[in-house]
């Protein structure tokens, strides 16, 4: 029979751990934003500061303890008296809310950064777990460096804070040195060994340095820990944090094996990932897992083929289902005909036989030049390949003219290819893309409205191409266009008319 499913609790400190990675700072308004977007994501707990480090952490802790009523607030705290008088002022207004207190158990910390003796720092502690106890019946006691502390050292340290009252023991892998075996087995000889030890909750908080955040939290879950410590794309300190989706992705896709559940609503992740990256100026690495561009994205002609005959081939999880926008086949050297052929039954284009041949022909050759085919080439290519246009609308030109003042101007020349006629049109705004993308707007169907624009570069160097990814709304649907090109203005301008060239043609 299968063992029950057992429910984890995600805690979130992407507001306090995540915030620690040097750039990510927060302004206190944007914590609040993010942290509604957490409560909407579902979290359980969330640490949204350090409230005794600055005026604007106390502000942000008080806020979200005000604002967020349905989550539970974690005032973070040294084992100092002034550091946990702050956290229980700034969380005051909570529903529900916990002090999590820590103190180094690990030798090297005791001797170089706390410089005191073992009893010196089991007494205190002792002493600070009572006094957080007074004012909150939730309290987390962080054994910090614990995975880096012999197991009867960190024991005799739970052990007293247990009598003292702490409620929950976090077990950190500050510095993601631990493997997860051994970081699973810790769990197991303390809340086995430590006198009380079953009478508390366990948390698991892991650092990334090794790659072995997830899999150590899993561990940790697997030996016990009913919370796990996340942030929201892994962000934190050096390499940072267990990533929160990652870590409820593996739950929900290996439940089988895990038999363990969050109560995170999977639809947000994505949009959450965005938010704090936009806010943090983090971009997401493109093979980031979950979250990452290519997550869900496949270039090699094999996959594409299997993927197209049933997405189960080469994908474990379902995009539409982590609120991802579905748009799983890239074009480029490594694609096939099966992956052509489906791209151009989007546009209402069959091609078949001998001009099959030569568009896949040229394909490939163009592919062979540069990292992917865009669909406007795609579709330049069957207007060569048929000779008459397969596009609604060409950009043949756009100019910008900018400089120190606070304007730029733009003209643009689309050409309708229906009917062959061309326009310019001319748009004046606060910087060059935007005056380009408000000029190619006025050309094209007013039922069609700019969403998002992406821009990378895809090389370095003073021949650096950008890449363009741009997004347009119509009817209510999505639709994607990209272009690469040497000057960063033309790729959005050329992403945005692909991208409308998608809407308009899309069957
Ligand atoms: C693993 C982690 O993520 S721990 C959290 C780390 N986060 C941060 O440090 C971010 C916010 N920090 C800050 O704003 C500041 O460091 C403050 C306000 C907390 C402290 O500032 P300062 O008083 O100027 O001390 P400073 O940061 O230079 O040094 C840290 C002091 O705390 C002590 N300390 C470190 N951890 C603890 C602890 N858990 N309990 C008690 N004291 C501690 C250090 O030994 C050192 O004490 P010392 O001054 O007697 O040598
Ligand atoms: C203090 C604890 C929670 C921590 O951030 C760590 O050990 O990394």
């Amino acid at each position: 029979m299968n063992e029950a499913m057992r429910t984890i609790r995600i805690f979130d400190t992407t507001l306090r751990d995540g915030e620690q990675a040097p750039g990510a700072s927060l302004q206190p308004e944007q914590k609040i934003v993010l942290a509604s977007k957490l409560a909407e994501l579902g979290v359980d707990v969330m640490e949204p500061g350090f409230p005794v480090s600055s005026p604007g952490e106390f502000a942000a802790v008080q806020a979200i303890s005000r604002e967020l009523q349905q989550v539970e607030i974690c005032g973070f705290a040294r084992a100092v008296k002034g550091d946990i008088d702050a956290a229980v002022k700034a969380t005051q207004d909570a529903a529900r809310r916990r002090i999590h207190l820590f103190l180094s158990s690990s030798d090297i910390h005791l001797r170089h950064q706390l410089r005191m003796s073992r009893p010196e720092v089991v007494a205190r502690a002792r002493e600070m777990t009572a006094y957080a106890k007074q004012f909150s019946d939730v309290v987390e006691f962080t054994a910090m460096d614990a995975s880096r502390t012999g197991i009867d050292d960190l024991i005799e340290m739970v052990e007293a804070v247990i009598e003292e009252g702490a409620t929950i023991i976090n077990l950190p892998d500050t510095v993601g040195y631990a493997l997860p075996n051994e970081y699973g087995e810790m769990f197991r000889r303390v809340r086995e060994g430590a006198r009380g030890g079953n009478t508390v909750e366990y948390s698991a908080h892991c650092h990334n340095d090794l790659g072995l955040a997830v899999a150590n939290s899993l561990a940790a879950i697997q030996n016990g820990a009913s919370q796990i410590e996340v942030t929201v794309n892994g962000v934190g300190e050096r390499t940072g944090n267990c990533a929160l989706e990652e870590l409820v992705m593996a739950l929900s896709t290996r439940g089988d094996m895990l038999r363990a559940e969050t109560g995170i609503t999977a639809e947000k992740l994505y949009e959450v990932s965005r938010l704090v990256s936009g806010a943090m100026h983090f971009p997401i690495a493109y093979n980031k897992p979950v979250v990452g561009r290519n997550a869900f994205q496949h270039e090699s002609g094999i996959h594409q083929d299997g993927l197209l005959k049933d997405r189960s081939t080469y994908e474990i999880m379902d995009p539409e289902k982590l609120g991802i926008p579905r748009s799983m086949i890239v074009l480029g050297k490594h694609s096939g005909r099966h992956a052509l052929k489906d791209r151009l039954a989007r546009y209402g284009v069959e091609l078949v036989g001998d001009e099959m041949e030569t568009l896949y022909n040229t394909f490939k050759e163009t592919a062979d030049r540069q990292k992917v085919v865009s669909d406007d080439q795609l579709l330049q290519m069957v207007s060569s390949t048929l000779g008459k246009p397969a596009q609604v609308y060409e950009l043949i030109e756009a100019q910008v003219i900018s400089g120190t003042g606070s304007s730029r101007v733009a003209a643009v020349t689309l050409r309708h290819l229906n009917d062959q006629t061309e326009a310019t049109y001319s748009s004046v705004a606060d910087g060059p893309v935007q005056a380009v993308i408000s000029a190619i707007s006025q050309g094209i169907s007013s039922d069609i409205t700019f969403g998002d624009l992406e821009l990378h570069s895809l090389s370095s160097g003073e021949d650096a191409h950008a890449e363009a990814a741009v997004t347009v709304e119509k009817a209510g649907k999505i639709f994607r266009g990209t272009a690469v090109h040497q000057d960063i203005v033309m790729a959005a301008g050329l992403g945005y008319v692909a991208a409308c060239n998608s809407a308009l043609m899309s069957v």
